[in-house]
């Protein structure tokens, strides 16, 4: 096997050596570095997605798209991948990309701070996906990045329209419904009204040739070419109409119920895009979008976006004049994979620095003997713990020992029991074998994926997701991990391997120690976890709650588990009861009080309230726990139980109508464990100011081309010069005293902190 002190990687589409010595570097710093300032710091910790890019790799013989957060990847982890950034994509000069033309036109940037990562979260969805996305999985997607500034209605404005389209606004039942509406004299269109075109007998809609294709839409409508006269903007040529369309129009761009609304609402589509003009507003993706040279087509074979791009830009320039022209843009300017990475078979690394040396091997044996080797070596996976504890908590680790690129820590099984999943498996690849596993088997098996899946979309944002590995978030240890109440609630087994001592295989009940730490040798590695298929009458649930829904750590969490089983008695009584808890504690507990308690227990209201007395035993926290909110947390933890035993007693009953019927049908909700979120949606009216003065007219502001591009720059993006003086207030603790000398020599003595 080859080994390399040379690592490689493409970024927009060109080759770079990587410079020696900088294990220690994230991708961020080495992106600024070398002039790439689109991508911005924001939190540093994964948490805010300014940072992001996207990354593309050959994995299992197959290109791989997917966003992360630069400033979390280690710069040498990058090697033989393509790094795209948010000034790859588009460009003020040449033209923008679709993304980011979108986002610009929706006025979807305000300070323009966190713009690049929103374009380089929707870039990535559109990339690594077959199809259109649906609109829940853009929102969802986005749960990484944070706004501060701009808002999210306009954000979300501009992506819905990659969105496909849903079927169900073609029914021949959606229409008829419409017409009928239509029919009983409403002057609004809601946001899921179908357009009135007519269908088929099989469902097909046939186009009335007067109603065409709406390119704002993507859908039939019969908006016509009454709306451009009607519609205020229609005449003023603004680029900016969309603003005045409200937010929650869905994607067929239609306002909400309203009465006397703004002259924009009215039943008519509001797109001035219908009856030939071209607002820049993508349509729904009417059976999937794709880019197509020139621009995105809206699956209908329409030109919807480049060309009306160029028109809203123009027609802004001349009424405001404050609009740069904007280029087409050309599929010519999307960054493809480079043959040569498709090529390349990835080497061994070793590449050692001043602060740190990057080792990566490629098998087994590898890493056993390096991690033997170097007992100080840190293994390193998604880095999105280690990278935090060396920014934050300023450690500093002088070897690190990458297990990316390891067969067996990357393979996942389904044997007769259940599925193995290796540690250096990402959550994502997790998540989507979970979702493929409860899709095929039978439900009564895949209760434990199912709620891990269910829960894994609250696990941080996709951009850590895609990095981040199974085994990382179980060796770290953290009491409010949030999968390892449910390994440990459902019977899961991890396997560790140490050269010379060979395997071992630990119940998660036992892994966990004490505070971040876990039942593991220095020179052992964890290979895999392997989580049991359920059986019959098994009912598992996770919960967490965090203070915000998405993108956050828990506060507190739980996995719980029951096997219940009817007794001749009709009963339903209790054969197997495993709870843990998260956040009560240093480490994550069992409940074994409880455990014991429910053991054969008649699943009925007594049962609950000895439950919920029963795990305030189980639960002690005392008054100086760190994280503090001690009685939230113990509330919490019965709060879940008492969720969880609803749920049971609901899924029973639904299996023997009568068997358990314990609370009143109302309370169902209570027992859901991620309850649904619907679609984000916002409305936002304003009064048009006639006449044709820029002040009060809804224009793009003039530096959203170059805020959604990247070129814009801030402070922090002005390299400093060189031999730059740095300088910090030094406060003086005496009043009035007189500065006699200064002794310099400790300052001097600091080194270029490498991680600054
Ligand atoms: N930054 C963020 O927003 C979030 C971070 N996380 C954290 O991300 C981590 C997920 O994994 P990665 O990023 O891949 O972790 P990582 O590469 O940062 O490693 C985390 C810890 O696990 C150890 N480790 C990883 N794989 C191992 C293996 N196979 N055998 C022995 N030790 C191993 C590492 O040495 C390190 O101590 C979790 O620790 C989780 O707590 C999770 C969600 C959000
Ligand atoms: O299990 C976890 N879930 C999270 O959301 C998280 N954030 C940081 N570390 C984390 N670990």
């Amino acid at each position: 096997m080859a080994t390399s002190s040379t690592p490689i990687c493409y970024i927009n589409g060109k080759r770079k050596v990587l410079p020696p010595g900088r294990a220690e570097t994230t991708l961020l710093q080495y992106l600024r570095e070398i002039g790439l300032t689109g991508t911005k710091l924001g939190c540093g910790e994964g948490g805010c997605g300014a940072c992001t890019v996207m990354l593309s790799n050959i994995e299992n013989g197959q290109l791989q798209h997917r966003s992360v957060n630069a400033c979390l990847c280690p710069l040498y982890s990058i090697d033989g991948m393509h790094v795209v950034t948010v000034e790859g994509i588009g460009n003020s000069r040449d033209g923008l990309h679709p993304v980011q033309e979108r986002l610009a036109n929706s006025h979807g940037s305000q300070c323009g701070f966190c713009t690049p990562g929103f374009v380089m979260s929707m870039y990535s969805l559109l990339r690594s996906k077959a199809g259109a996305p649906s609109e829940q999985e853009i929102q969802e997607n986005l749960a990484g990045n944070l706004c501060r500034c701009t808002g999210y209605r306009p954000i979300l404005d501009a992506f819905r329209v990659f969105a496909e389209v849903p079927a169900g606004a073609y029914t021949e039942e959606s229409i008829a419904a419409h017409s009928q509406w239509k029919a009983g004299g409403n002057n609004a269109v809601g946001p899921t009204q179908p357009t009135g075109c007519p269908a088929d007998s099989s469902g097909t809609i046939k186009l009335n040739p007067s109603k065409a294709i709406c390119p704002s839409t993507g859908r039939p409508c019969d908006c016509g070419a009454a709306s451009q006269s009607d519609s205020p903007t229609s005449t003023s040529g603004s680029s900016d109409d969309m603003s005045l369309k409200p937010a929650n129009s869905h994607a067929n761009g239609h306002a909400p119920a309203q009465t006397g609304g703004h002259a924009s609402m009215d039943e008519s589509c509001t797109s001035k895009a219908c009856g030939g003009h071209s607002n820049g507003e993508a349509g729904g993706a009417a059976g999937g979008k794709k880019f197509a040279s020139g621009g995105l087509t809206n699956g209908l074979g329409m030109d919807v976006l480049s060309d009306s791009g160029v028109k809203k830009a123009e027609g802004a320039a001349a009424v405001g004049k404050a609009q740069p022209k904007q280029q087409r843009w050309t599929s010519a300017t999307e960054p493809i994979f480079p043959a040569e990475l498709r090529k390349r078979v990835a080497p061994i690394l070793h590449l050692p620095g001043p602060y740190a040396t990057w080792h990566r091997p490629l098998t087994l044996n590898g890493l056993l003997t390096l991690r033997e080797q170097y007992p100080e070596g840190k293994i390193v996976v998604g880095n999105t713990e280690i990278g935090i504890e060396m920014k934050y908590g300023r450690k500093t680790y002088p070897i690190f020992i990458a297990a990316t690129h390891i067969p067996e820590l990357n393979h996942m099984e389904v044997d007769a029991d259940g599925l193995t999943v290796g540690a250096a498996v990402t959550l994502t690849r997790l998540m989507r074998t979970l979702k493929q596993l409860v899709a095929d088997m039978p439900k009564h098996q895949t209760r434990t994926f199912q709620a891990m899946g269910e829960q894994m979309k609250y696990f941080a944002g996709n951009q850590i997701r895609n990095t981040a590995s199974v085994g990382g978030n179980i060796c770290n240890a953290s009491p409010i991990s949030d999968l390892n109440p449910i390994y440990m609630s459902t019977g899961s087994v991890f396997t560790v391997q140490g050269e010379g001592t060979g395997v071992r295989k630990i119940a998660a009940k036992d892994f966990f120690v004490s505070y971040r730490k876990v039942d593991m040798q220095p020179h052992e590695v964890l290979l895999n976890v392997h989580i049991p298929f359920t059986k019959q009458h098994d009912f598992v649930r996770e919960y967490k709650q965090a203070h915000r829904r998405d993108d956050d750590i828990a506060i507190a969490n739980a996995g719980m588990r029951v096997r219940m089983e009817m007794a001749t008695d009709g009963e339903w009584k209790v054969a197997e009861a495993e709870m843990a808890l998260g956040g009560v504690a240093p480490k994550t507990i069992m409940a074994p009080l409880t455990m014991d308690l429910l053991q054969g227990r008649v699943w009925n209201k007594e049962t609950l309230h000895a439950g919920i007395a029963s795990l305030a035993q189980d639960v002690y926290i005392n008054s100086q726990s760190p994280g503090g909110m001690v009685e939230f947390r113990r509330a919490m933890a019965a709060s879940f139980f008492f969720r969880f035993f609803m749920h049971v007693a609901f899924e029973l009953d639904a299996f023997k109508p009568g068997s358990c019927n314990l609370f009143p049908k109302n309370y169902r909700s209570g027992a859901i464990a991620h309850p649904h979120k619907p679609l984000s949606t916002g409305m936002q009216y304003f009064s048009k100011v006639p006449g044709d003065r820029v002040i009060g007219q809804p224009y793009r502001h003039a530096a959203a081309h170059v805020q959604v591009t990247g070129e814009a720059h801030y402070t922090d993006d002005i390299p400093l010069p060189g031999n730059a003086l740095r300088a910090a207030l030094v406060y003086s603790d005496r009043p009035h005293a007189k500065l006699l000398s200064i002794d310099a020599s400790s300052a001097l003595e600091v080194r270029k902190d490498p991680l600054s």
